[in-house]
């Protein structure tokens, strides 16, 4: 392998990324802090949320994928996801796998880097469900936009 291998070939390719993927969503689901996230989504969504997340992986990592999904904030907007719930995710499932599955340090870096860089996208949306209670006449179809709650925030100036 040379030094100018993809992330996605060093990792072991597409059975590592499913792996990986698979590993890190269900470890999610049966996590203390954040698992409650999962308790209404059906069979099917998990399956293609984890689909989604190896086409995502794939594409970035060097992969032959295609993301088809939406972008990291439409997927995680109105879904109220605070800083416990971050850290929940690299400290008890994250973290740990990098040495429980042999990752060598270099590319545990880049996945580490990769799947940080998109915190400010997924941490801080307020939850849907709780704009609307406090606007009980919001038009769904407009959004949390439609009442004022913009996220991402618009860059100030
Ligand atoms: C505590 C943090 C996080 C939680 C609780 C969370 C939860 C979720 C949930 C429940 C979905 C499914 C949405 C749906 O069914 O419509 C989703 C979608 C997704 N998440 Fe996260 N997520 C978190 C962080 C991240 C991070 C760090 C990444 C890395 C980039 C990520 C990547 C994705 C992708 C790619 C999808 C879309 C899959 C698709 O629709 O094809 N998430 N997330």
């Amino acid at each position: 392998m040379t030094e100018q291998a993809s992330l996605y070939d060093r990792l072991g390719g597409l059975e590592s990324v499913k792996f990986l993927a698979r590993t890190l969503v269900v470890r999610a689901m049966l996590n203390p802090t954040i698992g409650h996230i999962w308790n209404h989504k059906t069979e099917a969504e998990v399956q293609e949320e984890i689909s989604g997340f190896v086409e995502f992986l794939g594409m970035h990592w060097g992969g032959p994928h295609t993301y088809h999904g939406p972008d990291m904030a439409t997927a995680h907007r109105g879904m109220g996801i605070t800083e416990e719930y971050w850290d929940a995710l690299f400290d008890d499932i994250v973290t740990p796998a990098y040495a429980e599955f042999g990752i060598p340090q270099r590319e545990a870096e880049e996945v580490d880097a990769f799947l940080r860089s998109f915190k400010s996208v997924v941490v801080g949306s307020p939850s849907f469900k709780d704009v609307l209670r406090e606007h009980p006449d919001m038009d769904v179809m407009q959004g949390m936009k439609s009442v004022g709650v913009h996220w991402p925030a618009p860059a100030a100036g």
